[in-house]
């Protein structure tokens, strides 16, 4: 009867065998180990049979040097070590192990021991140090799992700099290595940056590069000087970028990394291929490929064979490092605050092979300049560390050339990171999402909208965002929760302007007294419930007046809208609106901040959406809870122009197609004479809050606008606060009469084709009629 095999050393045998190793040499190295620790099992199991991994390389390494000793001739001025193991590597790939997909490691294999070459003449210069380490531990590897990351590299292994092609398996030379194996790019359009697995072509040694690099998207002057310096440090824009670049003295088109990351705790690692890559045939591998092939890499040489090990793993560990360096621990602040990182994966193509990294031109999304380089800027360096992922743009994915990875969510796990490239709106934080080549300005990055809450923490609440129509995001602005000037707006707001009578002197909350200031300048009295809602009387007058402005309109002489256009011509005043308005106790009044009489001041209450209306309108707001009538819902946010600053922004929006939503302030129009710098609106375009996505809904709106007059002692009101008309159910849209005459092509906001779906619409009806006309006159 055949003795009963050693479980441990049937253990070890699939271990090894599962990496592809031969059985012989496990077991012949096995025998070796066993004896020089002693039949100490322990040590020769820890950390996955690494201690007898690293003899198995060594005994390879020290074998294969045996026997081909004769062949190390240089060849085309690369050591002869690549070329011996190109040779062991065909050894290793008989037809029978080249045809068995068990045989693959023995590829890998091969490379591992290509990747144990350095650490072979290294561990010869050191033997005293060797001995050491075999005394003491089983195992050369100090990259556990707990230094992984942040220590990649095992320190006996010499991977600094770039590693010649040569190094690795080309096909011309290694005509068994399967193809996608390699990130051999093979070029074939200069638009084709479909990820496509890229077929293994000759290469001319002297062209190509290993890339371990990145071009950052900058300036092409700041790439140039970041990669005559070698190493950089740049501080843009709050952004601490590390380049860290290895050139090449016989390429112009060097390549770096650039790991930079922000106060906010954003952390971008990019990685670029140069020009010095471009091939005849170039072509984009993968992030499967090209994670996957990292991982492998990490397997010959760095012998990391924890089954766990990801190579995107890794990547969020750097991530995380920087972070760890960044953060300062003492800082109670960034306690318990969700830190994530996000990891982008960026190449550059120079396709005439020109200008290298100093000269290449940028390009707009989806396109490609003339000399057909293209820059690409990353946006998913632009998530908000609390928020877990800010989308790609829309963009066709065959554009894209950037991947953006978020980690580290504190809800997901990590465990559960998938790539995902075929979807690029995914909001899960570990997708792997593709971006476009897009120019970014600072504002468009500081004007991006985390998809959680798009307030930025302003409010009480947060907002998330929403598109469940189309691959749209919301558009770019700065979320401000207060009103601000803009430059030559006169917005008087102090202290010595309120006198005794402009503010109250009440004890706790307003609503019990019975003779507030406040109130009595508020016309007909308290104008909300205790429960803080407006009270029924005042909100009705409110609708009425907003239903028949005609009925409420004040008429001037000398209108300042019309003085603003400038044109020469003034035409009569087309009348303003005298509204009810609300005066609530502010911080000079004696009540506190919980009188009933500072509803507004409070902030928003409601959980609200920001979210894609199906019928045309662009973005709207919606509750995410039933809301009772009376409601203080939001104010109407954004920057106070005056109309002359208006009508100029208004010129140049027209140029560049784009338009405004502003909304007219009132000031005291009965007094006969309003300045210039009195006449004022709100525009909300690029700075503004939630109000700036309610549309407009003819008539019977859901909201109704109510100026409330606060820190001013006149009749200027630059708050703008919105009421539920009505009960609102959850999910409803929160809608606003713009009190937009669609007949009117001269007002100051812009008109659009409504459609709002009223049955009340004025648009509909002004369509209806000129359909009518036209037919009676046709
Ligand atoms: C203050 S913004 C509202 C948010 C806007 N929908 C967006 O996507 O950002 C006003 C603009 O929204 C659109 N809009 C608002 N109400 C609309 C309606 N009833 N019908 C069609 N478009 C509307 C118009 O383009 C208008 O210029």
């Amino acid at each position: 009867m055949a003795p009963r095999p050693n479980p441990k050393i049937a253990a070890a045998l699939t271990a090894m065998g599962a990496l592809g190793i031969d059985e012989a040499k496990v077991k012949s190295v096995l025998k070796k180990l066993l004896k020089l620790y002693d039949k100490n099992w322990e040590l020769i199991e820890e950390e996955n049979y690494r201690a007898l991994l690293d003899a198995i390389f060594e005994e390879g390494d020290n074998f294969e040097e045996e026997e081909t000793e004769a062949e190390k001739a240089p060849i085309n001025g690369e050591s002869a070590r690549p070329l011996k193991r190109l040779r062991l590597r065909g050894e290793n790939n008989s037809p029978s192990s080249a045809s068995s997909p068990s045989k693959k490691p023995h590829i890998e294999n091969a490379n591992a021991l290509q990747g144990c070459s350095a650490q072979q003449s290294q561990n010869k210069a050191v033997s005293s140090e060797e001995n050491v380490r075999i005394a003491g531990r089983p195992s050369p590897i100090r990259n556990t799992s707990s230094d992984r990351g942040k220590q990649p590299a095992l320190p006996q292994v010499s991977l600094g700099g770039r590693r010649h092609v040569s190094e690795r398996a080309s096909p011309s030379k290694h005509p068994t290595v399967e193809p996608g194996k390699f990130l051999l790019p093979s070029y074939q359009t200069p638009h084709a940056y479909t990820m496509t697995e890229p077929k293994p072509e000759p290469v001319d040694e002297a062209d190509y590069e290993v890339p371990i690099a990145m071009v950052a998207p900058e300036p092409s002057s700041l790439r140039h000087s970041s990669m005559k310096n070698g190493i950089t440090r740049k501080q843009q824009g709050g952004n601490v970028s590390m380049t860290s670049s290895n050139h090449n003295t016989n390429k112009e088109g060097a390549s770096d990394v650039v790991i930079a990351s922000s106060a906010q705790g954003e952390v971008k690692l990019s990685l670029s291929c140069s020009s010095a890559l471009q091939g005849p045939n170039f072509r984009m591998p993968t992030q499967e490929q090209l994670l996957k092939m990292m991982e492998d890499k990490c397997l010959r040489s760095y012998k990391i064979t924890d089954p766990t090990f990801s190579a995107t793993k890794m990547l969020r560990d750097i991530c995380d490092c920087v972070l760890e360096f960044t953060t300062d621990s003492n800082d109670d602040s960034q306690e318990g605050s969700r830190t994530r990182s996000s990891i982008d994966v960026s190449k550059e193509l120079d396709v005439n092979g020109t200008a290298g990294i100093g000269g290449s031109k940028d390009l707009d999304t989806g396109s490609h300049s003339s000399n057909g380089s293209l820059q690409v800027n990353s946006f998913s360096a632009l998530v908000s560390p609390r928020g877990p992922f800010l989308p790609a743009h829309q963009s066709s994915l065959d554009d894209a050339v950037l991947v953006s990875m978020m980690d580290k969510t504190d809800d997901i796990p990590q465990s559960d990171v998938r790539l995902q490239p075929e979807d690029p709106m995914s909001t899960n934080s570990l997708s792997l999402v593709v971006v476009p080549n897009h120019q970014l300005t600072a504002d468009d990055i500081r004007s991006f909208h985390d998809v959680n809450d798009l307030t930025k923490g302003e409010e009480n609440n947060q907002i998330s965002w929403v598109n469940e129509t189309t691959d749209d995001f919301p558009p770019p602005f700065s979320y401000i929760p207060q009103n601000l000037v803009f430059q030559d707006a006169c917005v008087k707001i102090s202290l010595s302007r309120i006198g005794a009578k402009d503010c109250c002197s009440c004890i706790g909350s307003c609503i019990l007294s019975t003779n507030c200031a406040c109130i009595d300048k508020t016309g007909g009295g308290f104008a909300y419930t205790a429960r803080g809602l407006m009270k029924e009387e005042f909100l009705e007058e409110c609708i009425a007046i907003s239903h028949n402005p005609q009925q409420h309109c004040f008429y001037c002489q000398d209108c300042p809208l019309e003085r603003s256009k400038n044109d020469g011509c003034l035409e009569p005043c087309k009348g303003h609106l005298k509204r009810k308005f609300i005066k609530e106790c502010w911080s000079k009044c004696g009540c506190g901040k919980q009188c009933a009489n500072r509803v507004i001041q409070r902030g928003v209450a409601y959980n609200l959406q920001v979210f894609f209306t199906s019928e045309g309108k662009g973005w709207g707001l919606r509750t995410l809870e039933d809301l009772p009538k009376g409601a203080f819902v939001c104010e109407f946010v954004g920057e106070i122009l005056t109309i002359k600053e208006l009508h100029e922004r208004n010129m140049k929006c027209a140029e560049n197609g784009k338009s405004t939503h502003p909304i007219l302030l009132d000031a005291d129009w009965v007094s006969g004479f309003v300045k210039d710098e009195e006449a004022l609106c709100i525009d909300a375009a690029s700075f503004g809050n939630i109000a700036r996505f309610i549309n407009h809904r003819c008539s019977d709106a859901n909201l109704v606008e109510i100026p409330i007059q606060m820190e001013c002692p006149d009749r200027y009101y630059h708050h703008f606060a919105l009421f539920t008309t009505r009960k609102i159910a959850a999910q409803e849209e929160l809608t606003w009469d713009y009190g937009i005459d669609f007949d009117d092509h001269d007002q100051p906001v812009k008109l659009f084709q409504c459609k709002c779906g009223s049955k009340f619409c004025r648009n509909m009806k002004r369509s209806n009629r000129s359909t009518r006309s036209a037919l009676i006159a046709g």
